[in-house]
């Protein structure tokens, strides 16, 4: 599956999985799963005052170079990782291997400190990653950090907030995302985590309709109106988060229990498998070498059984009870419904502080 591609609105082709290089800290081996993630949560409105944690020294390249000679073809990164050294590291030990450049599918985010001045972000990386071009540009998220702030990637407030520039719109960075496309640096741009409004609001201003929405996406948090959305205006999803992120808690649930007894296979590879009929690319991140290789193994589900995983959804939705696992304290309401806290803004103006 790795090696088979969709066609962005472009032209460029994207493979239909990919390997995720977000390598966030790993659970304290001495902390029961249930208890590391009511911790983390905590921890996670902490994060910034010592920026993102990383993992060992060494462990990103050697995962990436791992995936690349076990047949991934799409390196997802981004500057916030505050990684991308040892991607670059990982990728050149890919090439090392024989491995040609134009076989790799690249991808890095503009970061929200970065909202004035995407190409210098995008400079950045690319150095970072010894490379001249990547395949794909997005936004990371619709806002805007404070550039002189306290900290490169999490400025804070001395109240702890994260320190936003609520006058900033973020259709003025897609603009700068357009400019992008002609400097060579870039094939393909878009955005992640862009909700419906969000979207209707860009595209209302943009030039280029963005090539890819990067979104959390999997069973229990389908966002079907955001990938119905994309679908008809030619954007195409990427699936993050694909496993529920840290720890796989997606691993439980019933139908896809029962799946992985149909087909024999790891409840991961019914995880992974979920988006291609659903025209989706996929993202998957292990820092295991195992793992990374099991996850290259994905299953061609029927129409029957992405109907199980979607009544699995339907019902979540019924009851309330959809989970969004990555969601970080920008204290914005980005207009995904599941998440209707947060100030309102539209256009560089505070709309409501419900
Ligand atoms: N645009 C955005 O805002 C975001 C983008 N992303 C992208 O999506 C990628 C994937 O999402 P991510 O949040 O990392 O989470 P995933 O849903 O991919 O889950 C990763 C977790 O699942 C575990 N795991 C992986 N494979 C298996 C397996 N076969 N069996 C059992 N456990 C497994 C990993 O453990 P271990 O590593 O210990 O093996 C890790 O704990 C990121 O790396 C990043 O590139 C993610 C979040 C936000
Ligand atoms: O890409 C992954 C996620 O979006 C991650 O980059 C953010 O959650 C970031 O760590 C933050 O705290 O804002």
């Amino acid at each position: 599956m790795a090696d088979q591609t969709y066609t962005l609105n472009n032209g460029v082709k994207i493979p239909k999985l990919g390997f995720g290089a977000h390598f966030p800290e790993t659970p304290p081996t001495t902390l029961p799963m249930a208890r590391w993630r009511e911790k983390k949560t905590n921890l996670f409105l902490l994060r910034g005052k010592t920026g993102t944690w990383q993992a060992d020294p060494g462990q990103v390249s050697s995962a990436v170079a791992v995936a690349l000679k076990a047949g991934y073809r799409l390196i997802d990164g981004a500057y916030c990782y505050g990684n991308e050294d040892e991607v670059g590291q990982g990728l050149r030990a890919g090439f090392d291997a024989g491995i040609r450049r134009e076989d790799v599918f690249v991808v890095s985010k503009a970061w929200a400190t970065y909202s004035s001045r995407v190409e210098e972000c995008l400079d950045k990386s690319l150095k970072s990653l010894g490379l001249d071009y990547v395949d794909l540009y997005l936004v990371h998220w619709p806002v805007a950090m404070n550039p002189d702030g306290n900290h490169d990637r999490f400025p804070k407030l001395p109240n702890g907030e994260r320190d936003i520039i609520w006058e900033h719109d973020h259709t003025d960075t897609w603009a700068q995302m357009e400019a992008l496309l002609g400097t060579g640096k870039v094939k393909a741009i878009g955005v992640s985590n862009y909700s419906v409004r969000y979207l209707e609001q860009l595209l209302a201003k943009a030039k280029v309709v963005p090539a890819v929405n990067q979104i959390e996406n999997h069973p229990a948090l389908p966002q079907q109106d955001v990938v119905d959305f994309c679908r008809a205006k030619g954007i195409h999803v990427m699936a993050y988060s694909p496993l529920g992120s840290t720890g796989g808690p997606l691993f439980k649930a019933e139908p896809v229990v029962r799946l992985a007894e149909k087909y024999k296979v790891a409840p991961a590879a019914i995880l992974l498998s979920y988006h291609i009929p659903r025209g989706s690319t996929v993202l998957a991140k292990s820092v295991t070498e195992e793992r990374i290789k099991e996850n290259l193994k994905l299953v061609d589900l029927t129409a029957e059984d992405s109907r199980l995983l979607d009544e699995y959804s339907e019902k979540l939705g019924r009851e309330g009870k959809h989970e969004r696992f990555v969601y970080p304290p920008f204290g914005i309401n980005f207009g995904f419904p599941d998440q209707p806290q947060g100030v309102v803004v539209e256009g560089g103006k505070i709309i409501s502080k419900a």
